[in-house]
This record gives C-alpha cells, sequence and structure tokens, in this order.
C-alpha cells in the first residue's frame, strides 16, 4: 500500500480509536507511525532496527516486535528500545502464509525466561486452543480471525479477556 492510502486509512482507523479509548497500531513502518500520530509501531524482523525507528517516532511511541525463533526472543528480551514482543506463528495459520509454525515451545520458552517486558502469543490462536496457550506459560495474545470470523466479535473478544485474566 502506498503511504497515502495507508495514512488515508489509518485517519479512519484513528477516529474509532479515539471513539473507543483504544491504542492506534501502525504496523512495519516508523515513517507512517509518525505521521498517523499511532501510539503503537510493530516491527518484524525485516524492518528497521528499533533504535532508527524509535529516532522517527520519539520516545513516547510503544514499539514491539515480532520474534519467531529461540534467539530472536532472547534478543527481544534484551533489547533496550522495545516495549513488547510476541512469538509465533504458534500453528501455522492462513492469516500468515507460508510461515512455518514456532509451536507451543516457543511459547513455552518464553514463558520460562520469567522477564518483565510483556509478550504475546499469536499465530492460529483460537478459544478452542486458548487453553493450551494458556497451559504453555502466556498471559497475552493476538488473534486476528478468532475475532474477526466470530458470529459475535464482541463476545468472542470478551471471552479471550475473561479466560485470559482469571488464568
Ligand atoms: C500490533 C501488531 N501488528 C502486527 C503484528 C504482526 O505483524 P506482521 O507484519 O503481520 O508479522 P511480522 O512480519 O512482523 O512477523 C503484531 N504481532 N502486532
Ligand atoms: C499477523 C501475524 N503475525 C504472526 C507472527 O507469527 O508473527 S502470525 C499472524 C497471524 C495471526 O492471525 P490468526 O489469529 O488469524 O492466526
Amino acid at each position: 500500500m502506498e503511504a497515502a492510502d495507508e495514512l488515508a486509512a489509518l485517519e479512519v482507523f484513528a477516529d474509532a480509536c479515539k471513539r473507543h479509548g483504544k491504542l492506534l497500531a501502525v504496523n512495519d513502518r516508523a515513517d507512517i507511525a509518525y505521521a498517523a500520530g499511532a501510539d503503537v509501531l510493530h516491527l518484524g524482523q525485516r524492518d528497521l532496527p528499533v533504535p532508527h525507528a524509535r529516532a522517527i517516532t520519539g520516545p513516547d511511541v510503544i514499539v514491539g516486535r515480532s520474534t519467531h525463533t529461540f534467539s530472536q526472543v532472547n534478543a527481544a528480551v534484551a533489547e533496550t528500545g522495545s516495549d513488547y514482543f510476541c512469538v509465533g506463528p504458534t500453528w501455522e495459520t492462513p492469516t500468515k502464509p507460508g510461515r512455518t509454525a514456532a509451536g507451543l515451545e516457543l511459547v513455552s520458552y518464553a514463558a520460562s525466561r520469567q522477564q518483565a517486558k510483556p509478550w504475546f502469543a499469536i499465530g492460529g490462536i483460537d478459544l478452542e486452543r486458548l487453553d493450551e496457550v494458556i497451559e504453555a506459560g502466556a498471559r497475552r495474545v493476538v488473534v486476528v480471525r478468532a475475532i474477526t470470523e466470530a458470529d459475535d466479535p464482541a463476545a468472542a473478544a470478551g471471552e479471550f479477556v475473561r479466560r485470559l485474566r482469571s488464568a
């Protein structure tokens, strides 16, 4: 997507976030995050390095990282410029085609690090699989289809929140 199109879409999302009191997140692009006044910038392993992204966004933006291997988890835990990280895909998922599953092993590994930075399990997670992810040690998850394809997305989101909070 070209920058102008992404910024136009983000204006719509920013308005919705403001109405509902939610954070506005931008994926991959620090320049777009800055231009859109986003609250969150999410960086993949092949996006800008965190210090360069931070030089663009400034210190107040929440910066997150995707991790897919044990060594990437170690690096995300150690790096000072990021605020949270995601581990996955826990299962293969059509939302991210072609990416090999990292498995519950990576979720367990992230949990075993017992460190302070918030982290999320991602990839192929739904309400049926949630207990397995919690069992592996996750207390936060990122889901796409489990909410966007639910008959009642608000109820599905509420059920994730309820079960994660009581874990
Ligand atoms: C807030 C947020 N946004 C996006 C992702 C995942 O990003 P994506 O670019 O699809 O995956 P990577 O290429 O970064 O692995 C996320 N986890 N959180
Ligand atoms: C966007 C994304 N990133 C992943 C990663 O492993 O970094 S997995 C993923 C897709 C998550 O979608 P669903 O909940 O529909 O499986």
